[in-house]
């Protein structure tokens, strides 16, 4: 698992820490870490150290500092390092005198800071860490862009020191400027900010530098307290459900999927698709498009008629391509009838989104709602004043908790990076009428949010979302956790897509990277789910 822990949380920690080591060696170790990763990448991109242009941005904060003696390390072994200060009088004492005790120089004015950027192999940008507020002051906007022409033009390296400056640490969100930057270093653990976009675009490959918080973050936990988690190989292994010995198709979760209309029947294939896929014993279909379910998948049980007409299942899918009629409505209600975990897609959650969270009250096991950001503005809309879009995809972990706490649901918001959100802890949903203020990220005490590190622009095709649903609604059929199920299939399904669109299989997700391959389909997708599971359990 990788963690991520909130700025108060982190600072708690190295408060702790502090207390117990002499002044300073916090700030050392990082600086430490933060030099090596710069030196390896100079080596790599010009052969050595020695004789490289290195510009140091430095901030007024420790961010500066840490920048500052990285800057004075990488002097020391032959680096031409100069600092661009953003407040000369309050820039760090201690890292400026180290930077100029090893050679290094001060930039004095604006247009000679952002030449020297420009003609950089690697600039370090100490501007903001944690200690930021909002987006980048407008001094430091012109060096932010010199950065971004020296890296378009150039080829410089751009290294953000903890986090690049201007992405809010704890959400990820991006209000004005910021810096993008090649590599980030990060010292302790995650920011939530870099493990979700669009921060986590900005960030670009994310290296985390040890200075000894484990024990304090954790309280004797690996990742106590982290406020987001991402799943890795070894987790997902442990996650997915495999048949032993006494495994029927019963015990192994029977899905039904409730999709599809004769105006949409595709996205009944492509569920079932999926559902096929995710290792449920059976695929049970109901509605409009059964004669095109099994004449593409002759293994699925299908009827003609709604959820209540079809034999038990141990979960349902809802909604993808039912469009929005009487039969659509029933089915919905159907399913919701079901005392088995629903996951609500597509149409099934526009027609959600006309009744409000009201009509999932006096339902006792788990509702998975699985949105894109247009669905969960709808859905929000109906206990809220609508917020475009835009909003919501630019602020995932603000809205998809704001979700969960309306509807009392779990919540899957897919896009860029796709944030899966636990049910609050008691059922509180919560009407408009008595709303005041929406929740915040974190939710106190809450259980971690969990983020996809696998996605890949190349889902962004018609009908891959159906297949999530699929996917998701058959570990949910064989048991899993709905977060554990929801988590554990968009990792499937991004690993899917990456395999399908490089042509090979067991590709590792690589941060910040360009899509490999070639466009993929829903269908292509689906296939090779089979591909994506073998090359996790390889890995666990
Ligand atoms: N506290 C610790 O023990 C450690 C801290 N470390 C470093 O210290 C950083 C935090 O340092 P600080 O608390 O001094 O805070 P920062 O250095 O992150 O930021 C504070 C400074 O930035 C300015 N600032 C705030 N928002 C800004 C914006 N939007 N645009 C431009 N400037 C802005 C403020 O005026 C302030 O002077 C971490 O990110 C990390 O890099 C590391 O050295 C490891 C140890
Ligand atoms: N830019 C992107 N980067 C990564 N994944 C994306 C991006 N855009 C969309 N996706 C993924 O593609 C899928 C699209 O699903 P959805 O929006 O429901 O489309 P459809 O209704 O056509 O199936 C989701 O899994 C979503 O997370
Ligand atoms: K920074």
């Amino acid at each position: 698992m990788r963690y991520a822990h909130t700025v108060e949380r982190v600072r708690a920690a190295e408060a702790a820490l502090m207390a117990r080591l002499p002044q300073g060696a916090l700030m050392q170790r990082a600086a430490a870490g933060l030099a090596a990763t710069c030196a390896r990448a100079l080596s790599d991109l010009r052969g050595s150290v020695y004789g490289s242009r290195v510009v140091v941005l430095a901030g007024s904060g420790d961010n500066g500092g840490d920048a500052l003696y990285a800057g004075a390390r990488l002097a020391r072994r032959g680096a031409g390092v100069a600092a661009v200060l953003l407040t000369p009088e309050k820039a760090h004492r201690g890292g400026l005198a180290a930077l100029r005790a090893a050679g290094g120089t001060v930039v004095h004015g604006r247009g000679e800071g952002e030449q020297r950027i420009e003609r950089a192999d690697l600039v370090l940008d100490g501007i903001v860490g944690i200690g930021g507020q909002g987006g980048l002051r407008p001094e430091a906007v012109p060096f932010a862009a010199a950065a971004q022409r020296a890296r378009e033009r150039g080829g410089a390296l751009v290294v953000a020191v903890d986090l690049p400056s201007g992405v809010d640490a704890d959400t990820g969100e991006v209000h004005g400027a910021a810096v993008r930057a090649d590599v980030t270093v990060t010292f302790g653990t995650h920011k939530p900010g870099l493990l979700v976009d669009p921060g986590a675009e900005y960030a670009g490959v994310v290296r985390l530098v040890d200075i000894g918080l484990g024990p304090e973050l954790g309280e004797g936990r690996p990742g106590g307290r982290a406020a987001v988690e991402a799943l890795q190989h070894a987790d997902l292994a442990a996650l997915l459900p495999v048949p032993t010995a006494e495994s029927d198709k019963y015990r192994r979760g029977v899905l039904g999927v409730a999709a599809g209309s004769a105006r949409y029947p595709g996205a009944a294939v492509l569920a079932v698709a999926g559902a096929l896929h995710g290792g449920a014993g059976a695929v049970r279909y109901a509605g409009s498009a059964a004669e095109e379910v099994v004449r593409r998948f002759p293994e699925t049980l299908v009827t003609s008629g709604g959820p209540a007409q079809t034999g038990r299942v141990q979960a349902w899918v809802v909604g993808p391509g039912l469009g929005d009629g009487p039969e659509a409505h029933r089915a919905l209600d159907e399913a919701l009838a079901d005392d088995v975990p629903v996951l609500v897609d597509a149409d099934g959650l526009t027609l959600l989104a006309q009744r409000g969270p009201v009509a999932l009250e006096g339902r006792r096991a788990p509702v998975l709602l699985t949105p894109h950001a247009g669905e969960a503005t709808r859905l929000l809309a109906a206990v809220h004043r609508g917020e475009p879009a835009e909003e919501v995809a630019h602020a995932r972990l603000r809205h998809a908790v704001r979700l969960a706490e309306a509807y009392g649901a779990v919540v899957l918001l897919k896009g860029s990076t796709t944030v899966v959100v636990p049910a609050p802890a008691e059922s509180a949903r919560v009407h408009s009428a008595r709303y005041r203020e929406w929740p915040s990220f974190p939710v106190a005490g809450g259980t971690p949010v969990r983020v996809n590190p696998t996605g890949t622009p190349w889902l962004a095709t018609a009908g891959s979302g159906d297949v999530l649903s699929g996917i998701t609604g058959s570990l949910l059929a064989a048991g899993l956790a709905p977060v554990d199920a929801a988590s554990a299939a968009a990792y499937l399904h991004g690993l899917a897509a990456r395999t399908a669109a490089a042509g090979r299989s067991g590709t590792v997700p690589v941060a910040g990277a360009e899509p490999q391959g070639a466009p993929v389909t829903a269908l292509e997708v689906a296939a090779a789910v089979r591909a994506a599971w073998r090359s996790v359990r390889a890995a666990g």
